[in-house]
């Protein structure tokens, strides 16, 4: 079950669903259009290792947009900071921004209940193409969930994606003990 706009808005007013900023245009029937942020970043090493802590380099999008190439790996935020307390949240891409051949995430969009922060989008691109801080960029929809859960995400120790800012927050594999 995927919950519809009217529960939505329930669940907004009840506080188990934060959207900011909010705009009642972006809800559609059963989600919610996210926009691109400003700051992209990409890995400053060609060469990534999943034991060690990959560094990004962060920079903004000009007014006049910037453009994606096939060859490189971006990570972008949404300009949208989210909390969902009882409902698991999951990013999803557009149609109209698949149909410009972009990716915005590279596995699962899938959140956890009790995730509050921006999402950090895994952007990649089919075919050179121009983006702009603030287009909308994917959507959000939310599951309800099965049983109760025993820790939220927000009440994890090793949550390691907690309270992501309004930047990109690069991979943080390096934490996994394996
Ligand atoms: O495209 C995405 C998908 C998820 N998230 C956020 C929401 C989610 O709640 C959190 C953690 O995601 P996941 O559980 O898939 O990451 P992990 O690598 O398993 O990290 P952890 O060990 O902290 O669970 O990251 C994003 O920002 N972007």
């Amino acid at each position: 079950m995927i919950l519809s706009d009217k529960r939505i808005l329930e669940e907004m007013e009840k506080g188990t669903i934060l959207i900011e900023p909010y705009d009642r245009s972006c809800l559609g029937s059963n989600s919610y259009d996210v926009h691109l942020g400003r700051w992209l970043a990409t890995y400053k090493n060609h060469q990534l290792d999943a034991k060690q802590h990959n560094e990004i380099a962060s920079f903004e999008i000009p007014e006049e947009g910037f453009i994606l190439y096939p060859h490189i790996f971006y990570l972008g935020v949404t300009e949208e900071y989210t909390e969902s307390h009882a409902h698991v949240p999951f990013l999803e891409g557009k149609s109209s921004t698949g149909r410009l051949g972009i990716d915005i995430h590279a596995t699962a969009g899938k959140g956890d209940v009790g995730f509050c922060g921006h999402w950090t989008l895994e952007i990649s691109v089919k075919q050179p193409v121009k983006i702009y801080k603030g287009m909308p960029i994917g959507q959000l929809i939310y599951f309800p969930v099965e049983g109760e859960i025993a820790v939220k995400y927000n009440q994890k120790q090793n949550a390691k994606y907690s309270g992501q800012p309004d930047k990109p927050v690069e991979s943080m594999m390096w934490k996994n003990k394996f």
